[in-house]
């Protein structure tokens, strides 16, 4: 193998859609196709043959993940016209072994993948031992998801073994260049590829990437810049998919319409027409950070108004949720600043000073933590766990990518129905 080799990795449920992206994909430089699990799990067989019979010419992998009963699947998958056939490498010695007799049998090769291998510079040198012709260096997407960086397994195993190595999980272009430079002789690229609303171009750039190898230098963001980098991309809508409809505020709406804000909340409970608490909070918020205030429910007398918002704004302080009222409308309008109401009124309160800072609290049928990240856009508001906040940031990401591709299916004419199949993935 003297180029690396660029996979992408169709990770679809859909047969037709997976086709296309592959032509896009193959456009664009991709040398190797790989039927993806979900593809696998979703088409069966006929995702492999479809790819093989579709691109002749390119190597067609079969992502079965197999655990058991490996001379079978290895010998489905080869039937069915895949040339590479990947089987878990932590099943056990004796799937692997029969994945591989079968695999000599029909003349294909084996890939084990080291997904969630407890020892993973070990086990890579027991699979070359039994055989297997690859190895796959794998961070599954859901780890990715937890913060777990892709090249870091990569690294662990590159030196244990003669046989190529693969890369996998979440390489983009930006972290391919690193998959090379430490060794990877094959890239597996999945969501970065096929998610995109340009897939020839991404491979593109992607196969420009890697042909520019530069040593991985780890992780460049931390975690709070990263999650901060992500909600400011993302929308409110997008969070709420990603928590799987847990999070949102109700009975909330945007003062400022069009505005969006993005930080860590600051919680404060006062009471309906106590107007204290909120407004030391603003000096004890840092910049970036949200206000997220328990009225009490209260909708008839404001604990906001326009001079704290000015306040605010001269702190840095990216936006306010009131479970209550604000007042001086005209003016914070003009201000353009995020602010989440669950009620308008003229009145204001006294500042009598009763409540609390920093304590949990519950706003329009949430518990916020100080410390808990917020979204605020023109949907809504939707309060993320702090204990959760990575993790769900990313998978937001997704959720957003996963649109990319599909608004561009609908501008080329499909119907959201027949992009989604809806009939076919309908409760029975
Ligand atoms: O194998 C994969 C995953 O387990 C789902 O089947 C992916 O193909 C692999 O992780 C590559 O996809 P990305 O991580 O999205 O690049």
């Amino acid at each position: 193998m003297n180029r690396p080799v660029l996979q992408v990795a169709l990770d679809l449920v859909e047969l037709d859609r997976a086709v296309t992206i592959a032509g896009e994909a193959v456009a664009g430089g991709a040398d190797w196709l790989e039927a993806g699990t979900p593809l696998i799990k979703s088409e069966g067989m006929r995702a492999v043959s479809t790819l093989k019979a579709t691109y002749p010419d390119h190597t067609i992998i079969a992502d079965m993940k197999t655990a058991d009963t490996g001379a079978i699947e290895v010998e489905m998958a080869a039937k069915s016209g895949a040339d590479i056939v990947c089987v878990l490498g932590a099943s056990d010695d004796s799937v692997i072994a029969e994945s591989v007799r079968a695999a000599r049998k029909y003349g294909v090769k084996i890939m084990a993948d080291l997904i969630s291998v407890t020892n993973p510079a070990i086990r890579a040198s027991e699979l070359e031992q039994l055989g297997v012709d690859y190895l796959c260096a794998h961070t599954g997407i859901d780890q990715q998801m937890t913060g777990t960086d892709s090249l870091d397994l990569l690294l662990k195993v590159i030196h244990e073994v003669t046989i190529p190595v693969a890369a996998a999980g979440g390489i983009s272009e930006k972290t391919s260049p690193g998959a090379i430079a430490a060794g990877a002789k094959i890239v597996i690229v999945g969501g970065s590829i096929i998610r995109s609303s340009d897939v020839s171009g991404s491979t593109r750039r992607i196969r420009e990437a890697m042909d520019k190898p530069l040593p991985y230098s780890g992780p460049s963001k931390n975690k709070d810049e990263e999650i901060r980098e992500i909600l400011t991309l993302v929308s409110s809508s997008n969070v709420s998919d990603a928590m799987h409809r847990k999070g949102a505020m109700t009975g909330l709406f945007s003062v400022c319409q069009g505005t969006k804000a993005v930080g860590k909340a600051v919680t404060v409970q006062t009471f309906a027409g106590d107007w204290a608490k909120p407004v030391e909070a603003i000096d004890l918020a840092g910049p970036g950070d949200i206000i997220v205030i328990n009225n009490d429910q209260g909708t008839r007398i404001a604990p906001w108004g326009e001079l704290a918002t000015i306040s605010c704004i001269n702190r840095g302080i990216s936006g306010v949720v009131i479970d209550g009222a604000a007042r001086d409308i005209d003016d914070i309008r003009k201000m353009k600043f995020p602010i989440w109401v669950r009620a308008l009124a003229p009145n204001a309160g006294e500042p009598k000073g009763f409540g609390e800072i920093g304590a949990e609290i519950s706003c329009c049928g949430q518990t916020v933590n100080p410390g808990d990240w917020i979204i605020g856009d023109d949907s809504g508001v939707v309060v993320i766990p702090k204990t959760r906040a990575y993790e769900i940031t990313r998978r937001a990401k997704e959720v957003y990518n996963t649109e990319l591709r599909i608004r561009e299916e609908l501008h080329r004419g499909k119907s959201l129905s027949q992009v989604m199949n809806l009939i076919r993935w309908e409760k029975k």
